[in-house]
């Protein structure tokens, strides 16, 4: 594994040993002055930097320490720089704490506490790039404002990229609140008809027998009150994308006449006398198990067949792993901003909460959840309460590597030894490691 990289600019060769030696877990790169501090920090881009104020040609004044400092944050403005400073220098280590540096340390050099500063100032680092990732990501990704990354999710989102150039019906299954719509939204905007169109429908909003109508349209005096021609949704979306949400709750004989319209591709409206053609692209989505309803007799398969050249399935919240917190923290900046509220940090009581439950309602749950918490919290922080979670909710699941490191060893080692019914040379051949670090490894684990 790469060591991280670390810069210690520091003319006195005493002191750069003793800090090369403190430091020792990072590659140490050196510098004795400013000039040969940027073309270090240039070409190792260091996360974090130790440095000395005093440095030639004056070291004994904070001049060259102060404008190296300004002149590296210029450049790396997320270099974490860690001044070690002499207990006469306080107004020179304010200085530099107001022109960014991330902290001080006072000589006479500790090399526990500076190993510490240094291990958060990696950690620090390592969380804004990842953020910065995301940021960049998110505003890169032609699925723009769908927030995940759980490797389910993001292997339906490929799907989505992989097909929408095409014109296959796509069919989204997954629960409601899911976000089968932004995919659907996101297919349409990576396909080429993104410059036209995408008309929805809810079949499951509109009663029965006002549906035909929304779909195909009707002419003038088609039905009392019919008092002009009106188009239906299929014929709005000419070009573009039709997307129908909760196809399951088309009633049999609607679902007739849209198995015509998807063989023929041509909608005939209510009271008309032509067919007229429609080149749409179709997506449908559903809640509903549809090839059990084609079992029950209550959809036709034949449609079913149609719709579902492509079915994607839409994992629900509580399978995808880490998305929970990543939405709501995505729609507490958002909410933040758009309410005019100041920074609103959640509570770790509420972050636990929020890993923990279930969200039966998915994203749209979570959305309308932390929204409430924004506008209801008094702060400083978004508590358990603001959330209205269910009392009780279960502790976050433990994700100290080290735990899970030992989790998974412990979980391989007895079933090995399960497998070889105790044999320790099979089970330390079947692990890939040698009888004594199995010997070993059973003693730290206390197998006997
Ligand atoms: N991954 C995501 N990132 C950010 N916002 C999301 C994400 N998924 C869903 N949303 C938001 O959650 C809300 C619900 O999503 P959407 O309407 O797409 O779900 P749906 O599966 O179509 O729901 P329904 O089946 O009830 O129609 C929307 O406001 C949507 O923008």
């Amino acid at each position: 594994m790469t060591r991280k990289k670390l810069l210690v600019v520091e003319d006195d060769l005493g002191l750069q040993k003793q800090l090369r030696w403190a430091l020792d877990a990072y590659e140490v790169v050196f510098a004795g002055n400013r000039d040969a501090a940027l073309g270090q920090l240039r070409r190792h881009q260091p996360a974090v930097v130790t440095m000395d104020l005093g440095l030639p040609p004056e070291p004994d004044s904070a001049a060259e320490g102060l404008l190296l400092l300004q002149q590296m944050l210029a450049i790396a403005a997320d270099t974490k720089v860690i001044v070690l400073s002499g207990n006469q220098d306080r107004a020179n280590v304010l200085k530099a704490m107001a022109l960014g540096a991330y902290d001080f340390h006072q000589k006479p050099l500790d090399g526990d506490m500076l190993r510490l500063m240094a291990e958060r100032a990696f950690f620090l680092h390592a969380v804004q790039q990842e953020n910065r990732r995301m940021l960049q990501n998110e505003a890169d990704s032609p699925l723009a404002g769908l927030v995940t990354r759980d490797p389910g999710m993001l292997r339906v989102c490929r799907s989505i990229e992989k097909v929408a150039p095409s014109s296959a019906t796509v069919m989204l299954m997954g629960a409601s609140g899911c976000g089968k719509e932004l995919l659907a939204r996101g297919l349409h905007n990576l396909s080429a008809r993104h410059d036209r169109r995408m008309v929805a429908i809810n079949c499951a909003a509109i009663p029965e027998h006002l549906l035909e109508s929304e779909l195909f349209g009707y002419e003038k005096g088609a039905f009392t009150g019919a008092d002009r021609q009106t188009l239906g949704k299929i014929e709005l979306a000419a070009g573009g994308t039709f997307f129908l949400d909760e196809i399951g709750d088309m009633a049999l004989p609607l679902q007739a006449k849209m198995l015509r319209f998807l063989q023929e591709r041509v909608i005939e409206r209510l009271g008309g006398r032509s067919e007229i053609a429609v080149d749409v692209r179709i997506v449908c989505a559903t809640h509903r198990n549809l090839k059990a309803m084609v079992d029950e007799g209550r959809f036709r398969e034949d449609l079913f067949y149609r719709l579902s050249e492509i079915v994607l399935a839409v994992p629900p919240l509580r399978e995808r792993m880490g998305d929970a917190l990543l939405l709501a923290q995505h729609f507490r900046h958002r909410f933040i901003q758009s309410e005019g509220r100041p920074a609103l940090p959640f509570h770790p009581d509420a972050l636990a909460a929020i890993e923990g439950y279930g969200w039966p309602g998915n994203v749209r749950e979570i959305e309308n959840c932390v929204r409430r918490a924004v506008i209801m919290s008094e702060g400083p922080h978004i508590t358990l309460e603001d959330l209205g979670l269910p009392p009780g909710a279960p502790q976050a699941e433990n994700i100290d590597l080290r735990d899970a490191r030992n989790a998974a060893e412990y979980r391989v080692m007895v079933k090995a030894l399960a497998r070889t019914g105790g044999n320790i040379a099979r089970a330390s051949e079947l692990l890939g490691v040698s009888r004594p670090t199995l010997y070993d490894l059973m003693s730290h684990h206390g197998i006997k």
